[in-house]
């Protein structure tokens, strides 16, 4: 059984205290963010900064961890997915290293997801305005896995659902490692087919704006390129003409999880990405919900034309006129 922690408490050093969350009804549904960035890239420090950050504007959130392997998390998660799944005996019962553990744990968690959904649609007053959901750092393991599919959908048949994908940003300062984590960020949205904000963090240390002229102008990124002749850097930029389409219709935001920079705008992201659903996502959802269930019903129909032409084959004819 999925259970419920109290309402999630800012962390020590956070600015201010928890909004009120009993019982009540909300016409407004709450926007999933599902945290998603490779290892290091700060997901958890994110989520402790949104947390204190919503306690201190008393904006009503709701927090899941989704990382059965995390040690310590930081912030009060609502839902945590090691109060279900012990992933440590699940790696011994299993005989599984260290990512099958995670996979496997996540796996089982994704069977009891209708219970998550249900605790998520709970009524409260005030109504939740934001669910977090953060992700495991071995990224492929929600990502491309299909327990993170059947989670992801079910936010997004529930809820406005977008992913926010978390950039080291002084580590995508080698022009190598910012394609690299452009091509995961746009495979992410393409295959989990929602809206997608690109946060980099770490802007305390690097400011973003380099990243942004790269997605920019290709020149520039030509220019960053230009002192490294080997294959890598060549299809490097030939990457960055095919994802010009993609980065022009990117959201993306700078933000500091140590020092809370950027936190409005990364809200304010958040909502533009959660009107990009209700605007393109939900109808293409609606529409492959309608083809499944026509496609369904096809099926029935199909099956009882069978099932009747089989027992008209089986029922005895009237004897016919004795032979003379
Ligand atoms: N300077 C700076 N450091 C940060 C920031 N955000 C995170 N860090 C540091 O980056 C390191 C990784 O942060 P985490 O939040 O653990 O990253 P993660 O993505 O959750 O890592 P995994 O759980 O391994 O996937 C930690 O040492 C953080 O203190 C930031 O905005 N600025």
């Amino acid at each position: 059984m999925t259970s419920e922690r109290p309402q999630a408490a800012p962390a020590a050093g956070a600015e201010n205290e928890a909004a009120p969350s009993t019982s009540g009804c909300g016409a407004v549904p709450p926007t999933v963010i599902l945290v998603i960035g490779m290892a290091g890239s700060g997901k958890t420090a994110l989520m402790q900064r949104l947390n204190s950050h919503l306690h201190m504007r008393k904006i009503p959130g709701y927090i899941l961890n989704l990382d059965p392997a995390v040690l310590d998390v930081p912030y009060g998660a609502n839902i945590d997915i090691r109060d279900t799944v012990n992933y440590k005996n699940v790696m011994k019962e299993y005989n599984l290293g260290p990512n099958g553990g995670i996979l496997t744990s996540l796996n089982l968690f994704a069977t009891r997801f209708d219970q998550v959904i249900r605790l998520c649609e709970k009524e409260r007053n005030p109504p939740l305005q934001f669910i977090m959901a953060d992700t495991p750092g071995q990224i492929e393991i929600f990502t491309w896995s299909a327990s993170g599919s059947i989670i992801t959908q079910a936010f997004a048949s529930s809820f406005p659902t977008m992913i926010a994908y978390v950039v080291d940003t002084p580590r995508c300062m080698s022009p190598q490692t910012f394609m690299s984590n452009m091509l995961q960020a746009c495979s992410i949205m393409y295959k989990g087919q929602l809206p997608l904000l690109l946060v980099f963090n770490k802007t305390d240390v690097t400011d973003h704006q380099f990243a942004l002229d790269w997605m920019k102008d290709y020149e520039n990124f030509n220019e960053a390129l230009e002192s490294d002749s080997t294959y890598a850097s060549t299809l490097s930029r030939s990457l960055s003409l095919v994802l010009e389409e993609f980065y022009c219709n990117l959201r993306t935001v700078g933000v500091s999880a140590l020092t809370g920079l950027g936190m409005d705008e990364f809200l304010e992201g958040v909502k533009a990405c959660g009107q990009d659903w209700h605007r393109f996502y939900k109808p293409e959802l609606d529409r492959r919900q309608k083809a499944k269930a026509d496609a369904e019903a096809q099926r029935q129909a199909d099956e009882m034309s069978k099932l009747s032409l089989d027992r008209q084959a089986e029922t005895p004819r009237p004897p016919s006129a004795s032979k003379t």
